[in-house]
């Protein structure tokens, strides 16, 4: 019969382990259990081997299952697991069978006197003595109870400490260059940074200029391409371009009202303009002149210093047309003087 159940028993396969829960006693479980709980010492001391080891399976069956592990460390942990048999469980013998090495941080009872501290004459006052003492006289208290710290070994030499110093400095010992810098403002009156405002107004708004004045619009045109301020800077410094109007090499032209009357830009003429008693050339700036052409041909063939001061007085004309000069304004007789006094020696050197 002991055959025939070895038979059935490899037939069958290993005979059912019992239910561990079911093994030890139902008080033997709740010792074990509290036992668990209570701490690794105790129940070193306190369960035998075998019971020990019942334990760790009710431990196990106490503990609340693990929290479900992601898809994907759970395909990582079955692969390592076929791929490296071996070195899981070697860890896990590692570190169960060798003796623990790292060192444990333990409470250790610190030496209160080795702590280097200010010795204070009288007995040491409580938080709320020192709040009265500071609020009705800070620095003569200090001064008063603190004594200068005495020299340890091993530790820096402390700073002189004040013997004789003015209650002045007693009363900041945390800014010892106080003394030296002048004064802080104390809360007098603001620099007056607004002499229009008078001080009544405290907006910080900037005073009220001429902003009321409503605006002019612009009379800008939009200038063609190439005809940008840059492009007649660039032109009219150029020494090969002849914007006089003049054969090359001319002197400066006496001109008269008369003679300037005629250069008004119509009939194949330039146009000339008066400003500041010099007469320029305009034409070639016509395109490039922002106010626009019209603007700019109402000053031909006339004195248009007092429109051009009127529009844009800023605007420095002298520099803009100085390669447009073509003389000076002078009036007729002045011309016919000249003229005259020129006929006359030419006439005189006729003569000779
Ligand atoms: C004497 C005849 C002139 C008249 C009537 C005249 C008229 C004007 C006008 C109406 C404007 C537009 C102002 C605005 O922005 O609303 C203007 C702008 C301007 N004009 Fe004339 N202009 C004259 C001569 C000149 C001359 C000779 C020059 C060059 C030397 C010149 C250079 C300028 C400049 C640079 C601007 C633009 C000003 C700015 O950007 O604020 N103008 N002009």
């Amino acid at each position: 019969s002991g055959i025939l159940r070895n038979v059935q028993r490899s037939r069958l396969g290993p005979p059912p382990q019992p239910p561990l829960i079911q093994e030890p006693k139902e008080d033997e479980v709740l010792d074990g259990v509290t036992t668990a709980l209570d701490g690794a010492a105790r129940q070193d001391e306190a369960i035998p081997l075998a019971r020990q080891s019942n334990k760790a399976d009710l431990d196990r069956l106490a503990m609340p299952p693990p929290p479900l592990r992601p898809a994907v460390f759970q395909k990582a942990e079955e692969d390592q697991s076929v791929v490296g048999l071996g070195s899981r469980p070697r860890i896990v013998a590692d570190s169960a069978g060798d003796e623990q090495t790292t060192p444990k941080a333990s409470a250790v009872l610190v030496d209160n006197d080795a702590v280097p501290r200010f010795a204070l004459s009288g007995p040491e006052p409580s938080h709320s003595q020192a709040s009265s003492s500071s609020s009705s006289s800070p620095g003569a208290a200090a001064a008063a109870k603190v004594k200068p710290p005495t020299p340890t070994a091993g530790l820096m030499v402390p700073p002189p400490w004040p013997t004789a110093a003015p209650p002045s400095l007693l009363r900041a010992p945390r800014q010892p260059g106080s003394s030296t810098l002048p004064p802080l403002p104390s809360a007098g009156p603001l620099p007056n940074r607004n002499p229009l405002a008078g001080g009544a107004s405290s907006s910080l708004a900037p005073p009220p200029t001429h902003s009321s004045k409503p605006k002019k619009p612009s009379r800008q045109i939009a200038l063609a391409p190439g005809h940008s301020p840059l492009d007649w800077a660039r032109l009219s410094s150029n020494p090969a371009a002849n914007l006089r109007g003049l054969p090359p090499n001319s002197p400066y032209l006496r001109v008269t009202p008369s003679m300037l009357r005629q250069m008004t830009g119509r009939k194949g003429k330039d146009a000339w303009t008066v400003l500041g008693g010099r007469v320029y050339n305009i034409s070639p700036y016509l395109p490039f002149h922002p106010g626009g052409e019209p603007e700019l041909l109402r000053g031909a063939g006339r004195d248009g210093t007092k429109m051009f001061g009127e529009i844009h007085p800023w605007v420095n004309y002298e520099g803009m047309l100085s390669a447009c000069l073509v003389g000076i304004y002078v009036q007729e007789e002045e011309a016919a003087e000249i003229a005259a006094g020129k006929s006359s020696e030419q006439d005189m050197e006729a003569m000779d």
